[in-house]
């Protein structure tokens, strides 16, 4: 099977290049903006920028893949707010040229979403919830969706939740090598309790990705944690493992923790469905924290 991957620099991009190089039934074509971050393996490194209507037919077309897992976007949340045509234009416009080039081509689409599309006023949410963002990334991210969702394509939806892991040249951090770093240094950490979520590790996002590439499954499917934690507790649960000093943090809510773009209370995503359609099974916290240090 030959697979095309987008965002192949980025932290699910990395750890899907890992999975689908040590496959031999996978040609691999891992693409990204500007030179390839990771070593070289058994796959070809194409530099793609995904805002470039022209190159997304023209790799696509060069390459006709049976499957394309559209990871590449915009993910600082923050940075969305306040570059909104930038955002539309990797998020939505992207994602436009990819389906287009797809149907053109006929292959599989994997797009990947969050869990930001929904409001967090009651979640932990399942496939058929309600979307309802709250802040521009999410609106930009269901908007991405509604162009797989109404496109001719096969196509599958993954939607996940505050991925942490560990990746070579990484362009933005996560929460749990965020905190890792700053105990480590003994800076004090103020993290939220009133904010709910199903944290999920890199890798298990890139298995459940392959999982539906391998099956062709179609429909939107929820792939992350199974554990619904606060960043508060993630915090905890990080030091812990690291033996490092939870004096450090403090507890606080939104009342006095802001952040530019407003982030939805209670997420979490359920993942019967892939669990019992595909036999997905991520790992606990503690356990995926564990091989951050491999
Ligand atoms: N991280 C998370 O917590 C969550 C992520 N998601 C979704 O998962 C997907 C992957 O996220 P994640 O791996 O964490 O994100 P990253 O930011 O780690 O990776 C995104 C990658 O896309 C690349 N990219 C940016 N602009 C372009 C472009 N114009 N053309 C081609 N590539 C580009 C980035 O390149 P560069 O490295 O050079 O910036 C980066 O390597 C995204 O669609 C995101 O919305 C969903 C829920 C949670
Ligand atoms: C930086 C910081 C974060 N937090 C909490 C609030 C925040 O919701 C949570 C995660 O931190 P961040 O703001 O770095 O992560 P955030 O930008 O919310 O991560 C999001 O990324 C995009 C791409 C997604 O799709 C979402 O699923 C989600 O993972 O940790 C604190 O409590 N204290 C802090 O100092």
């Amino acid at each position: 099977m030959k697979i095309l991957i987008t965002g192949s620099n980025g932290l699910l991009g990395q750890k899907l290049v890992e999975i689908f190089s040590n496959d031999s039934n996978v040609d691999l074509i891992a693409t990204s903006r500007g030179g390839n971050r990771l070593n070289e393996g058994n796959y070809a490194y194409h530099d793609l920028d995904v805002t470039k209507e022209e190159d997304v037919h023209k790799i696509i077309n060069q390459y006709s893949p049976h499957a394309v897992i559209h990871t590449a976007a915009m993910t600082n949340v923050d940075k969305c707010e306040d570059e909104k045509d930038n955002c539309y234009d990797l998020n939505v416009n992207a994602t436009k040229y990819i389906v287009e080039a797809c149907e053109k081509a006929s292959c599989f689409l994997l797009h990947i979403s969050t869990d930001f599309i929904f409001d967090g006023n009651n979640g932990p949410y399942d496939e058929n919830a309600e979307p309802n963002p709250i802040n521009y990334y999410g609106e930009t991210k269901l908007e991405a969706e509604k162009l797989v969702t109404s496109s001719t394509l096969n196509w599958a939806i993954a939607r996940t939740v505050l991925v942490y892991g560990q990746a070579q040249d990484m362009s933005r951090s996560n929460i749990i090598l965020w905190v890792k770093d700053n105990l480590e240094k003994g800076k004090a950490l103020k993290l939220v309790t009133d904010q709910l979520r199903s944290p999920t590790l890199a890798e298990d996002l890139a298995q459940g990705c392959k999982l539906i590439v391998e099956q062709k499954a179609e429909g939107i499917f929820n792939v992350s944690g199974d554990e619904l934690l606060t960043p508060y507790e993630m915090a905890i649960i990080t030091a812990d493992f690291f033996k490092l000093d939870k004096n450090l943090i403090s507890a606080v809510d939104g009342s006095t923790f802001q952040q530019r773009a407003a982030r939805p209370l209670k997420t979490g995503l359920l993942v019967d469905k892939m669990k019992k359609l595909l036999g997905y099974q991520p790992r606990k916290l503690n356990e995926g924290i564990s091989i951050l240090t491999k």
